[in-house]
Order: C-alpha cells, then structure tokens, then sequence
C-alpha cells in the first residue's frame, strides 16, 4: 500500500491560468496532474479541495482504476467538463506516482512503445491570406511535417485562431468576454482560397489542417468539406456543434475530406454514435477534459476497433503536465494519428518544467521516470489567478448569439 498522505491545489497564472493538483505519497513519491478548464478553473479547482480531495487521503496510490471508479461512480453526478477535470487530475497525478515508483517513463507502463517518436501540428495564423502562410513557411522551416491554416476573414474585424496583436494565439483575452462578429458566408468563401494557395505555396508534402470551430450548420459543412477535397487536407475539425453527434450523417454522406471532432468531450458517451458509425476519422479528445488516462485509454481502445485515430487537443491552455502526458500516452497507443503542439511560453515553462523534445516535426517524452513534468511552487506562487474568459460571438446579421 502506497498511502496518500496529501493533496493540494495548485492555481497560478504564468501568462495565462492553469490548476494544477500535487497528490503526495507517505514515502515521499508525489505526483502532479493538470486540471485546467479555460475560463472556468476555479470552479474546478473548489471541487477538488472540497470535494475530492477529503476522499483521497489515506488510499492507496496504486489503485488507479479503483479510485477513478469511486471519483466518477461515487460522486453520483456523472460526466461534465468539472468534474472529468478534476477526475483526470488524479489520475495524471497518479499515473506519474506509478511510473516514479515503477523507476519508468509512463509510455512504459502504457504498454511500451508503438513508435519511435510523435508527429505533431502546429499552428500557422494571419490576418491575410499572405500572412499566414508567409508563418506556415516559417514553421515548415522549422521542420514541422503538419501545420493548420487560420487565415484572417476579409470584412470580419476578428476571428478565431488569428492573433490581434504579434503575440501567439491567446483567447482567453479578457475580464469580461469580448464579442465578435461572425458572418458564415464571408468565412465560406474565403477559406478554400486559403487552401488553394496554400497547397500552391507549401507544396504537397506538408499536411494541412484547418479548425471551424463549431461555426456551421451540418450541410453548411458538407458543402466547406467538399470545396476542400482539392487540397487535401489531413482533417477539418469540429465543423458543426458537437451536442448532436448525428450532424455527422449529413457531412460524412457528402465529402471524403477527412473530419476530426473531440476537444470538449469528456465521456465516451460523447463520442460512441461518431466513432461506431465511422463519422469522424480522429477523435480529439484530451486527458485533461476527458477524465484522464484512466478513461482516454478506453476511448482510444474503443475507437481503434473503428479505424479512428487520436488527433488529441494540445492548446497552450492545457498545461505542460498534460502534454508530458499526452507525448507517453501518443506513443504506447496504436491508434495514435497526430498531436496538437502549441509551445508553451518561455514564462509558463518557468514553473513547469518539462523534459519533452521537438525535433524535425516531432516530439518525444522524457525518459525520466514518471510523466516527466514537474511544478516549481515557489515560482507559481508568484502568479495570482487572473479572471480570463474566451471571446462570443454573434451573427453580423442581426446579432443573434452563434458559436465562437
Ligand atoms: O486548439 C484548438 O484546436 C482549439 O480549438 C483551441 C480552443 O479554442 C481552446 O483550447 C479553448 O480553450
Ligand atoms: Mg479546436
């Protein structure tokens, strides 16, 4: 028996928020696990300390399965991204106890590895057409073997995936959400432009992805899937709502451009009908929404039977913790399709500090034992939580609230 002797919650914000649970063990051995829900992690970060954290103290470590059961059966109230927040949080944090135990890196423990190393996307981004891709140039030069495309839309002032500024990507921007104007008809008819040049100035050899962001409605995305067949892409991700996994009937009888979904899953329930019915060709949800490798493992197994591979959420406001653990867990499965890679700041890596590697368009996890990314406390400390949400849109026409 490994005795959990004590957990806390650990609420800091390098740049940007991130929650972060730190479980100790009575031998010494701790573990730390993600538990970052953009925008709304305080309320993740009360259910752990009120809620979950008086029933850990005193179990044994070991028992991953047993306690991810008792966090998610015992609560009564099921599923939701809160509570599969905090469940994974655990479980991260326990996984990294049992490899550190173990003396392994956590693909190990995983089953070991399917692959040598792991192909991950990065992000291209403009207010123009040129702009983007004069960054995609850039990052190919870097050696990324996949890049997404978010070009700026003409008559649109914003719009997701495109920096206001020259800083990253940041949409968590402010302290009460800003609003933006959305117009689907300009979007439409600017985006297989950007595909078309792209292809012309990247070449044939690079993958290109690109992220509506939930914006269409299914045949408006059956239509968008099938003006981009020419180009290729690797996937068009979250078309339309996600509430309703039959959309997906519609858009997949019209188009063969491969369609990727997932990033606010947090249950199997939420993808079962789309990966039995082999309407989407990657599933992305992500350890630190999706209850954990507990779960996420499931949901990978599930989907490998189906010809679905993993394409799991990687944006900068998922902490390091859960791309330490994403790289062991993209490794072991075989079903493993790409990676998101969004890097984190120079600031943010100041207080987790990670072991992972890029190289030549891919990532490799530490070998250390464990998950490999730690949290220096002092540092977090140093960082108070600043109230962030993600912008709204509303229609241009008529200014009826749509999804940003
Ligand atoms: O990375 C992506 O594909 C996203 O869509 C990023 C999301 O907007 C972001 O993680 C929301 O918190
Ligand atoms: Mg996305």
């Amino acid at each position: 028996m490994l005795k959990i002797e004590a957990a806390r919650v650990i609420v800091s914000s390098p740049g940007r928020n991130f929650v972060t649970l730190k479980i100790e063990t009575k031998d010494g051995v701790y573990g730390v696990g993600d538990a970052t829900l953009n925008g709304r992690e305080l309320a993740v970060a009360s259910y752990l300390q009120d809620h979950v954290i008086p029933c850990l103290i005193g179990r044994d470590a070991h028992r991953i399965e047993d306690i991810w059961q008792f966090l998610y059966r015992g609560a009564y109230w099921r599923r939701g991204p809160v509570t599969m927040s905090a469940i994974a949080a655990v479980d991260m944090a326990l996984w990294d106890i049992k490899a550190k135990v173990a003396g392994l890196p956590l693909y190990q423990l995983l089953g070991g590895a399917s692959r040598d190393n792991v192909l991950v996307y990065c992000h291209a981004n403009g207010k123009t057409i040129e702009d983007t891709l004069e960054d995609a140039v850039k990052h190919k030069e870097m050696g990324y073997k996949a890049i997404r495309l978010q070009a700026g839309v003409p008559g649109l002032k914003s719009t997701y995936g495109v920096p206001k500024g020259k800083e990253a990507y940041e949409p968590a921007d402010a302290d009460i959400p800003t609003e933006n104007l959305w117009s689907t008809e300009k979007y439409m008819r600017s985006l297989p432009k950007l595909f078309e040049e792209g292809r012309r100035v990247l070449g044939d050899d690079v993958h290109l992805l690109h992220d509506v962001h939930h914006r269409l409605t299914p045949i408006e995305a059956a239509r968008l899937g099938k003006d981009l067949e020419p180009y290729r892409l690797f996937w068009l991700e979250d078309t339309v709502d996600d509430d309703n996994q039959e959309n997906f009937r519609i858009i997949r009888k019209h188009t063969t451009t491969p369609l990727a979904i997932g990033e606010i899953f947090n249950s199997i329930w939420d993808c079962r009908t789309l990966i039995q019915e082999q309407l989407i060709d990657y599933i992305r949800a992500t350890i630190v929404h999706a209850g954990g490798i507990t779960h996420l493992r499931q949901i990978a197994h599930f989907a490998d039977l189906f010809n679905v591979k993993t394409g799991f959420h990687g944006a900068t406001d998922l902490s390091p913790i859960t791309m330490a653990s994403a790289l062991h867990f993209d490794m072991a499965i075989h079903n493993f399709g790409i990676q998101e890679h969004m890097p984190h700041s120079e600031q943010m890596e100041s207080i987790f500090k990670v072991n992972y590697t890029f190289e030549d368009g891919f990532m490799h996890p530490s070998e250390t034992p464990g998950h490999g990314c730690d949290i220096d406390e002092k540092e977090a400390a140093k960082y108070p939580y600043k109230r962030a949400y993600l912008p709204v849109n509303r229609l241009e026409q008529g200014g009826a609230m749509c999804n940003w």
